[in-house]
């Protein structure tokens, strides 16, 4: 086993119905990051509940964005905190660059996908070390990955279901980076790191991974949280990563919510 993404859950609750709180949470998500990749969809909610379920995010990772026979993925894998000082920032980002334990997590991630994507392409520009990718509290480490299909390219959605799970998400070897995520998993991951996006008629499309999110209920919303796991990983350090990756959707929150009320609620 080399790599597996184990995921926790923090489960606040929240004063107004999910169609009602929505709006207002993904228009703050929107004026945070400009970069992020936005979603909210309605899911049936519980039997016997209140109404539909609303699934919303802000991800930072691309799968794949498909044009003609041209694809680019964009991984993410590896993560630092970032600070408020901006020379502690350049610090962390320059660390993150230079740590070998994220640069081995990310070269997981990267060789997985060059290894599904290479028997469908006839050229695969794979760059040979990652760069930074910054979203308002986080530093990753990302790679642009460009091929050209080979004819006729398969569509955006067979591309997906080809390469999903990454190792970004799940771990390598996948399927047992899935039996331990179903065994170690506290809550089940419902729609987090599942997929997001569109396909056209001629199929093009662009599909994003569910990270950065929750499901709101009737009452509370859900938020999902993962870190890759390698031999070299810190327990505490993995931990307060997910810690960080939770604060995209609490940022949002915290306009409407007093935070200091979530410390007490169901951390698990
Ligand atoms: C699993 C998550 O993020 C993924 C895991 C990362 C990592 O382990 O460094 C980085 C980006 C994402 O691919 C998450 O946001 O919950």
């Amino acid at each position: 086993m080399a790599k597996v993404v184990l995921a926790r859950t923090l489960r606040i609750p929240v004063g107004a119905p999910p169609l009602d709180a929505a709006p207002a949470l993904l228009s703050r998500l929107a004026a945070q990051d400009r970069r992020a990749h936005l979603f909210a969809a309605t899911l049936p909610g519980h039997p016997g509940g209140a109404g539909p379920d609303v699934l919303i995010g802000a991800t930072p990772e691309t799968l794949l964005t498909r044009r003609g026979d041209t694809v680019v993925l964009h991984p993410l894998a590896g993560t630092a905190a970032r600070h408020r000082h901006p020379g502690r920032d350049r610090a962390a980002a320059r660390s993150l660059l230079g740590s070998a334990k994220d640069r081995h997590e990310h070269r997981i991630v990267v060789d997985a996908l060059r290894a599904r994507l290479a028997p469908l392409c006839s050229r695969l520009d794979v760059p040979p070390t990652p760069t930074l990718h910054a979203t308002t509290r986080l530093w990753h480490l990302g790679t642009v990955i460009r091929a050209r299909l080979h004819h006729p390219p398969p569509d955006a959605l067979t591309l997906a279901a080809l390469l999903h799970p990454t190792p970004a998400v799940c771990g390598t070897p996948t399927t047992y980076a899935r039996s331990l995520i179903r065994r170690l998993e506290p809550v089940p991951r419902d729609y987090y790191t599942g997929l997001v996006g569109w396909m056209d008629r001629a199929g093009d499309g662009h599909w994003v991974i569910a990270l950065r999110c929750g499901r709101l209920d009737a009452t509370h919303l859900r938020l999902y949280a993962g870190a890759g796991i390698v031999a070299q990983s810190d327990p505490a350090a993995e931990l307060a990563e997910t810690q960080a990756k939770f604060t995209t959707m609490l940022d949002a929150l915290t306009a409407t919510h007093d935070t200091a009320r979530l410390s007490a609620e169901s951390l698990r």
